[in-house]
């Protein structure tokens, strides 16, 4: 998929209602936290906690789950290297307008290579002073293989889905990110937890307030 500019003779419009007068009404940063793991490792399911507990706080989120997004906006790209990164480009894409409006926007994606995450976060930066947070459901496969909530473990191992990540496509870890999630004496924390965990860091670093 081409991410090159074909318009030209396009100008920037500026509002005088800008991010900063939107994180005022709304008492909050906009930012992006980015929810990476195998499918089955729990991202989905941090995302609905996580935004439960902001709006339990008074915070807005707004949740942009892969699955979800393939039904609509990514109807039209697979499972190939290069769609998965033109959905991981588009998703970015979409998180910082969100981020944008003073939302803390959760991005819930496998989003496998650390080429395309990295280039996301990038963008996201670079771009627009944007403050993308990563966080990796770091699950081990045989976990996740075991949940295999939509059965699809199962038709990848019989060889009925092609380049099903962790099985035959592969998944590289975050070398880079802000907060791992782990198993702890081989039991998965419960998800309540793991959201206040994902809580504390946003408010630690200032996200959940304007000064
Ligand atoms: N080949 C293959 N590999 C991985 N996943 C597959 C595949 N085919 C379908 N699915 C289903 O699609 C969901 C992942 O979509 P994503 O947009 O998050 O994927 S990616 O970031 O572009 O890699 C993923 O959802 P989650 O289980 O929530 O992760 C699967 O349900
Ligand atoms: N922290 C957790 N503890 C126990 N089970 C979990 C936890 N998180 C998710 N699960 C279960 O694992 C399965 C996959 O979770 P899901 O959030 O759909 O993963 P993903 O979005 O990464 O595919 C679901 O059946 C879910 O109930």
């Amino acid at each position: 998929m081409s991410t090159l500019n074909n318009s030209t003779n396009i100008f920037w419009q500026e509002c005088p209602v800008g991010k900063v007068e939107r994180q005022k009404l709304l008492n909050q940063k906009g930012c992006v936290v980015w929810i990476t793991g195998l499918s089955g490792s729990g991202k989905s399911t941090l995302a609905c906690s996580l935004s439960r507990e902001l709006h339990s706080k008074g915070k807005l989120s707004y949740i942009l789950d892969g699955d979800n997004l393939r039904h609509g906006l990514n109807k039209d790209l697979g499972f190939k290297a290069e769609d998965r990164a033109e959905n991981i480009r588009r998703v970015g894409e979409v998180a910082k307008l969100f981020s944008d409006a003073g939302l803390i926007c959760i991005a819930s994606l496998i989003s496998p290579y650390r080429k395309d995450r990295d280039a996301c976060r990038a963008m996201l930066s670079d771009a627009s002073f944007i403050e993308a947070r990563l966080v990796f459901m770091n699950m081990p496969l045989e976990l996740c293989e075991s949940r295999d909530a939509k059965g699809l473990y199962k038709l990848a191992r019989a060889g009925k889905i092609k380049g099903f990540t962790g099985i035959d496509d592969p998944y590289e870890r975050p070398l880079n990110c802000e907060i791992e999630i782990e198993q702890k004496d081989g039991v998965c924390p419960k998800p309540a937890a793991l959201a206040g965990q994902v809580v504390s860091y946003l408010e630690e670093k200032g996200f959940l307030q304007v000064e």
